[in-house]
């Protein structure tokens, strides 16, 4: 269990977080602005907050970024374009690329289960768009980190690729048991993805349900504002 009561100043947003996440995927909705990567940043360590994250019972407010057991995977991760798909991932696990035993079959684990095995090759300018998301997923499985935060890493794909991918990210999830967090600006997004959705709304989490919710026909009174703004805002299903 990931449990967080967190509390962040910007200069002009009071953000005070408070909420128990379990293993699975969690997706955070919420319109823009509302405090979703605030919240990520906090948990990844990016920004410092005041207050208790713990995860198994151990704090982890004292660790820095590198030494939290997360991995994350945000849009603007970019892979490196002078490394083959291969060195791309193996960096997750070592920075000069020299890896033991272990962390090779770690490596040829996570290629495997992105689907790359023909591509290890291959450098980042010969992928398709979600032949390189899947190298920058392999990157952060690699890692082997139990906590995996996903900033709208899929929003530049097209539907169908997102859609793939978002399937990946909750296979790999349910397989290897992690407590994954994905911020998305799309209901059906997180009806893909199964599991609980949290609303986050004026830096605060204001819901905190299965995603079921999200396809009654009746809105849930929790979500009406969030949907109220959606329907405006934002593309939903016919
Ligand atoms: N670097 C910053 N400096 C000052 N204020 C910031 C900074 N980053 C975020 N904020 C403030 O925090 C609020 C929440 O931002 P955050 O990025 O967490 O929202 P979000 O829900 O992820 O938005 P979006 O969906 O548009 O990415 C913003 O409204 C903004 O006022």
């Amino acid at each position: 269990m990931l449990n967080i009561d967190l509390q962040y100043d910007w200069a002009a947003f009071h953000a005070n977080y408070q909420v128990s996440i379990e293993p699975g995927v969690t997706t955070l909705l919420g319109g823009s602005g509302e405090g979703k990567s605030t919240l990520l940043h906090l948990i990844g360590g990016f920004i410092t907050g005041q207050g208790i994250l713990t995860y198994k019972g151990e704090s982890l407010l004292s660790l820095p970024a590198y030494e939290r057991p997360i991995s994350t995977l945000f849009q603007s991760d970019n892979l490196f374009p002078q490394l083959t798909v291969w060195q791309n991932v193996a960096i997750g696990l070592s920075s000069s690329l020299k890896l033991n035993h272990e962390q090779t079959a770690r490596v040829q684990w996570a290629i495997e289960k992105t689907q790359l095995v023909d591509k290890v090759m291959r450098f980042p300018h010969a992928l398709s768009g979600g032949q390189a998301q899947r190298v920058a997923i392999a990157r952060a499985l690699v890692r082997n980190k139990p906590i995996l935060l996903l900033d709208e890493p899929f929003s530049a794909l097209d539907p169908g690729l997102r859609e793939e991918m978002l399937y990946l990210v909750k296979d790999m999830t349910g397989e290897l048991g992690l407590t994954t967090l994905l911020v998305s600006h799309l209901p059906q997004e997180a009806m893909l993805s199964g599991g609980k959705v949290l609303l986050i709304e004026k830096g605060q989490v204001t819901a905190h349900e299965s995603v079921a919710v999200l396809s009654q026909t009746e809105v849930h009174p929790l979500f009406a504002g969030y949907f109220g703004r959606a329907h405006r805002t934002t593309m939903l299903p016919e």
